[in-house]
Parts: structure tokens; sequence; C-alpha cells
């Protein structure tokens, strides 16, 4: 385990970094603020970076475990972290699967596959501030033993691609002291994410073990994968900045209306047997039809994006709420017109290249996921208005 605190002294568990070796002083110059979620970003601190120096230490360490360890985690290649997007040749698939028989290849830039440059520009300034990171301490000038290290400004960011998709953010009490902690785990970094985990991870100060534990009322079989919840609350564009994925259920995703339509939140709840407080919304499947599989995540979100009346406001009237159902599917329909691409055509573009890098098939996928869940909503609405029930 490979861990680094805020406070100092930031505790290495264990203490693999001897004193006065001078990676300890270019951590010791970053930021050891600890996780701060500002604006749309999750990364105003260094906590990525350190943990990045570190990683690349214990590799270099002669006998330590990571260098066993490094064989485990995906290559730059295999990677899905956004930092490691580049510029690439793509073939324009549009062009030849839709309107000219030829190929044509056009300079693109991975991250405008996303189809959304504030995510993109986020993510050139996260490849741009390691960049800088990396310059500012792989200068000529510096010791072999800290060249060695990262002889090229792509190992330093893989680093930080690395520890960014599959490091830990804990609170750890040991001894008496709470710490918040940047953890890489072996092994529990494997684990996968879900919206509704069968583990949960727990952290044992009493002899400092990281243990795997089932979420209450869940059973797993063999063959059955073991998944846990990395984050509660993340939208998709945050999933993406900070692992490289995106789900088109994702309960927390968000649609920004600005219409001034609004829906009866009760009304929807109950037609889809929605139930529980916006914080825990869970859908209460014994109410519903046997094998009805429509609502997931992405109605739930729904329920929780879709501009609503709140109890008492004003009292249902269907012609109203019917009209105002229309508004917001209308909304809806603009936002999906406004993409280059409809979500057919993204289908047929990931299906067409199985060999693109990680990058470019999770951007296309997250794009993807966006326009499914803009439909998805859109059907939710069509669904509630034909069962509105007074
Ligand atoms: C902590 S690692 C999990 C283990 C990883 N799948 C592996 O093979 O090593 C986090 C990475 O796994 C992938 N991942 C985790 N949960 C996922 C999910 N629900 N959907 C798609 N990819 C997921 C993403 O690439 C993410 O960056």
């Amino acid at each position: 385990m490979l861990t680094i605190s805020q406070k100092l002294p930031w505790m290495f568990f264990p203490d693999i970094i001897p004193l006065g070796h001078p990676i300890f002083d270019i951590i010791n110059s970053t930021n050891p603020e600890w996780l701060l979620i500002l604006g749309n970003s999750l990364w105003q601190t260094d906590w990525d970076l350190r943990l990045a120096c570190l990683l690349l230490y214990a590799f270099d360490r002669e006998d330590n475990f990571w260098q066993l360890y490094g064989d485990f985690l995906p290559s730059a290649e295999e990677c899905t972290s956004l930092l490691l997007a580049t510029e690439s040749f793509l073939v324009n698939h549009y062009l030849t699967m839709f309107l000219f028989p030829i190929a044509i290849y056009m300079l693109q830039e991975e991250l405008l596959e996303l189809q959304d440059p504030k995510l993109a520009l986020t993510i050139r300034e996260q490849q741009h501030r390691a960049l800088e990171f990396w310059e500012k301490n792989w200068h000529s000038g510096v010791p072999l033993k800290i060249k060695r290290l990262a002889r090229d400004p792509e190992r330093f960011i893989w680093a930080v691609g690395i520890v960014q998709s599959r490091c830990l953010n804990m609170q750890l009490r040991i001894g008496a002291l709470v710490q918040d902690t940047s953890m890489l785990v072996p092994y529990a970094d494997m684990l996968n994410h879900s919206f509704q985990p069968n583990c949960f991870l727990h952290w044992r100060f009493k002899d400092r073990m990281l243990e795997v534990m089932i979420n209450a009322g869940q059973r797993i079989k063999k063959g059955d994968e073991m998944t846990i919840n990395y984050f509660s609350g993340l939208k998709n564009d945050m999933l993406m900045q900070r692992y490289g994925f995106s789900s088109p259920v994702n309960p927390w995703d968000v649609i920004q209306f600005s219409g001034n339509a609004r829906i009866h939140l009760d009304s929807f709840l109950s037609v889809f047997n929605i139930a529980g407080l916006p914080e825990e919304y869970y859908h209460n499947s014994r109410l519903s039809n046997d094998g009805d599989t429509f609502v997931d995540g992405a109605v739930i979100a729904a329920a929780r994006t879709v501009p609503t009346w709140s109890d008492g406001d004003v009292p249902p009237i269907p012609s109203l709420e019917r009209k105002a159902v229309k508004e917001l599917q209308e909304e809806c329909q603009q936002m999906l017109a406004e993409f280059p691409t409809n979500s057919e055509q993204d289908q047929k573009l990931l299906d067409s290249m199985p060999e693109a890098s990680r990058a470019l098939d999770t951007a296309i996928k997250y794009r993807l996921h966006r326009k499914l869940f803009i439909e998805k909503v859109i059907l939710a609405l069509e669904m509630y208005q034909e069962q509105i029930l007074f």
C-alpha cells in the first residue's frame, strides 16, 4: 500500500523514502491540502502529483513490491485516464460512413470527441498542470536518481493518470490522529465502480488493514463481480475527469434546463415507483410489474434533474402538467440537436473501430452516454404524461 497524507509529517505507510532523498523535497514542494471540489474540478490540490512521485519512486526501488505490481497496472495505451488523450490521426468516420465512399483523414483531437468543450478544457488544464510540474522538477540539472524516475513527461503523466484513476481518498485514523489520506492499495484497486455496489471498503485502524466488506443484504455468488461505489454523487463529467469512464444510467447525472416549465415531483415519482429522498432515491421494484426494466439510474436522475414543483406549491392540473412535459421534452430535443452527431451515429462509430485508442473510445462513449441519458429523460416524460393519474 502506498499512502500519502495531508498533514505533516505526511506518513508513508510503509515509510519507503530515505531521509535526504531529493524526491522528498519535490513532494514537499507541493500543496498538501486534500481533495477540494471547486467549481467543476476535483483537483485543485496536489494529492495526485504527490502520490505519482511516490509511485514512481516505488517502481525504482530495488526489490520493492511495486516493481512486481506494475505488471498489473494498465499501460499508457490501456489506461482510460483522459490525461493520456493525445492528438491523433483518426479516420473521419462520419464522412466515410455517411457521405463519401473514400476515407478522409483529418487531424482530430481525442478530447474534441467528447463533444463537451468545458470538459475538454478542464482535461487540457490538468494535462498542462502535470506537464508543468514535470518540467519544473525534471529539468536537465536534476540528479540521475530523480531523472530516471520519469525520463519523459509521458511517464509522469501516466503515473498521474494511474494515481487519479486507482487511488482511494479516505479519512484514516491512526492512533489519535485522523488524516485525510490518498492511498494506492494493490488488489483493492482492481475493483470496478457500481452505482449499486455489492461491497464497500473499510479501514481497520487497529492493524492498518483495508478490508473489502459485503454490503448489507447482498450475496456474492462465485463468479459474480465485486464492485464498490467510488464516490457518491459524481456526474459523468466528473467520473470522466478522474476515472475516464461514464455511464448512461448514472443516477447523479444532470441536465441544465433553462425554461420555466416544471412538473410535479410527487406524481412523477409515483408513476415510476421511485421512493426515498433526493439524496437516496431508489426504484421500488416490488411495486412495479414483473420484468419492468425501464427504470434505472437514468430515470432516477430524471427525477433529480427535471425542474419540479415542490410539495404544496400548486396543485397538479393534468392539462398544465402535459404542457410542461411537452416544453421539457422540446428543450431536451434542442439539446440533442446541438450535438454534431446523434446516438445512432456514435454507436456505429464505436462499432466500426474496435481498435480505437482507449481515450478515443472513452470519449465517444461519454458523448453517447450523454445522449442516451437525454433520450431516456424524453421517454420517461412521455410515459409520465401518458400515465398521470388524478
Ligand atoms: C480502480 S480501477 C478498477 C479496475 C480496472 N478495471 C482494472 O482493470 O484494473 C478504475 C478504472 O476501472 C475502470 N472502471 C471502473 N469502474 C468502471 C465502470 N463502472 N465502467 C467502466 N469502467 C470502469 C475505469 O477505467 C477506471 O479508470
